[in-house]
């Protein structure tokens, strides 16, 4: 049996995040020990954000970042913002610049305790995302559900923020189509051949958006930062929206700015809501005395 490594449960507006701090420590959080935990009401969660000491000089930490269902991800904005509150509250710093399987990305904790997550830029070539097959423009690819004369979602924008997202723009309120059913479809399509986080969004103002996601190796969750950001910069770029957006997510709003220098920058909150141990071997955890009513 490994070591018990500490972990804090935290959420970014409603996305389940558990931070496992693996400092100092050689093994990682293996997906059998993200299915358990998953399974357990407690610790349910979307995603594992797994602190690693630095790999690169100038970065703080190396981040792995585990989908509930053990699979691997390249971004979790919400999961970002977790990290910065919890190590801003260890270190007293404020600015970090951390290290993920898709690059370098820097991150800042505010006066009024917001966390802003440069997101880095947005790729869209068909390759970059990745799509199954060539489109010259991915601001709206072919790729529809439902019946084939009358389709409940079609012609998505594609994007990659390091992770791959197809985003269905409807004209109702998001919370009138079935996402739990047509999510999975939609994440498991020939088309995306890494799989992809499915978003439905509904655009309702030049600064405005409403958007819900089926999470790639998650399902339906209250909040995906990396899919509020894929949603804002493909709204900018069909002209639906200007480059800076509220997204509002089924947990609340994030501020979304796709900046001049192609950057992305997303703005949220993030909540502590309890702290333990566990074996990254096993998933076997034990919360921490103090946290014991
Ligand atoms: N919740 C995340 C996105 C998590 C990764 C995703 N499920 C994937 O596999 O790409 C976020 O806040 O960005």
């Amino acid at each position: 049996m490994a070591s018990a490594a500490q972990f804090a449960k935290m959420n970014g507006l409603g996305n389940e995040i558990i931070v496992a701090d693996m400092r100092g420590r050689a093994d990682r959080v293996t997906p059998g020990a993200a299915v358990a935990l998953n399974t357990d009401p407690a610790t349910r969660f979307d995603q594992i954000m797994a602190i690693h000491d630095a790999r690169t000089p100038g970065t703080f930490n190396y981040i792995e970042i585990i989908n509930s269902d053990g699979s691997m991800a390249q971004a979790c904005g919400n999961g970002m913002r977790c990290v910065v509150q919890a190590l801003a509250a260890e270190t007293g710093q404020k600015i970090f610049t951390f290290e993920t399987i898709a690059g370098i990305l820097n991150a800042e904790e505010h006066a009024d305790g917001t966390i802003s997550v440069d997101m880095g830029r947005p790729r869209f070539g068909w390759q970059d995302i990745p799509l199954a097959e060539e489109f010259r423009d991915t601001r709206m690819i072919e790729l529809q559900i439902g019946p084939i004369d009358a389709p409940v979602l079609h012609s998505p924008s594609a994007v990659s923020m390091g992770n791959p997202h197809a985003i269905f723009w409807v004209d109702r309120d998001v919370w009138t189509y079935d996402l739990d059913r047509f999510g999975p479809l939609l994440e498991n399509h020939p088309i995306f051949p890494e799989r992809a986080n499915i978003t439905i969004a509904q655009v309702t103002a030049r600064d405005a958006m409403t958007i819900r996601t089926w999470e790639r190796g998650a399902g339906l969750t209250k909040a995906c930062g990396s899919a509020a950001c894929a949603a804002a910069v493909s709204a900018a770029r069909t002209n639906r929206t200007d480059r800076t957006v509220t997204v509002t997510v089924p947990g609340g709003p994030l501020l979304i700015e796709w900046r001049a220098d192609d950057h992305v920058i997303m703005t949220g909150p993030a909540e502590w809501e309890f702290s333990g141990t566990f074996d990254p071997a096993t998933g076997k955890w034990a919360r921490d005395r103090q946290d014991v009513a």
